[in-house]
């Protein structure tokens, strides 16, 4: 079991004139799906940006297993909201990428290519161009080229930002799909409630001026899916609403505008 842990991370930019984060602390375990929530500017991309390693706190510290972090790794694998896919090489070779750098045979790299498509039900599109595809399928693409390098923890930013509702829904539960399948540590940020509420083991709640976290909150739906309930009769339980009522008096408490 991997452990990320960021220890009282506080992450003060140069010529700013308050910290962007003071003082978080967040654990995340093989298992764990954490999602992080909160009103624009809270510091929540700071914030995964640190235990990605792409950012440098200037207080506290982020550790994988007791090790202190300081540059990304293939242990965290990063997916942000536009899949950052290369345009030049097809689908089967940006899933491979990782692989390619490591030094993976091109038969090898196109076997685990095909396997990971499978896992993010795109079956068979190995040899298409990127441009052919839509937003939701360079999403799972960018997914399971993340997912390449067997990382203990996955980062994503707004994985599922720029896609239509009905894409996005059912991107969500293909996350889940992912997230039990692999054992894997999650960290996500999110502006959705509901994606958060349906998502996560665990809520945490970020406040602006200057980003500090306010709650953290368990939640449970995530593991009901998994388990086999649908997401319709989730999000049907009157538990939903009550936590996402919840949810939402943490997320704007205080706020005057
Ligand atoms: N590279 C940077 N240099 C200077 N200031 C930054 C940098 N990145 C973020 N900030 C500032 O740090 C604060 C937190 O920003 P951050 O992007 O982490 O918040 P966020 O919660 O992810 O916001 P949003 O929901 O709008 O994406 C903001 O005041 C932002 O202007």
């Amino acid at each position: 079991m991997a452990h990320l842990v960021l220890d009282h991370v506080s992450v003060h930019y140069e010529g700013q004139t308050q910290p962007a984060v003071v003082q978080a602390s967040i654990s995340v375990k093989s298992g764990d799906f954490v999602v992080l929530v909160g009103r624009s500017g809270c510091g929540k991309t700071t914030l995964l940006n640190t235990a990605a390693g792409l950012v440098t706190p200037t207080g506290g510290a982020v550790t994988v297993d007791g090790r202190n972090i300081t540059s990304p790794g293939a242990d965290r694998a990063v997916v942000f909201q536009n899949d950052a896919l290369f345009p030049w090489l097809s689908v089967k070779d940006n899933v491979g990428f990782a692989l390619k750098l490591r030094g993976v045979p091109q038969q090898e790299r196109d076997a685990a290519a095909t396997r990971l498509l499978e896992r993010v039900k795109l079956d068979g599109i190995g040899g298409k161009a990127i441009w052919e595809l839509s937003g939701g399928m360079r999403q799972r693409v960018g997914l399971a080229r993340a997912l390449a390098a067997e990382p203990d923890f996955l980062l994503m930013d707004e994985p599922l930002g720029a896609l239509d509702a009905l894409t996005r829904e059912r991107m969500q539960t293909l996350l889940l799909d992912i997230w039990a399948a692999n054992s894997v540590g999650v960290l996500m940020v999110t502006h959705g409630i509901d994606e958060a509420l349906l998502l996560a083991t665990r809520i945490v709640v970020l406040a602006p001026g200057p980003g500090r976290i306010v709650r953290q909150m368990e939640a449970g739906f995530g593991r009901r899916y998994v388990g086999g309930e649908p997401v319709r009769s989730i999000k049907a339980d009157p538990a939903f609403n009550r936590a996402r009522a919840e949810l939402e008096d943490s997320i704007f408490e205080g706020e005057t505008a």
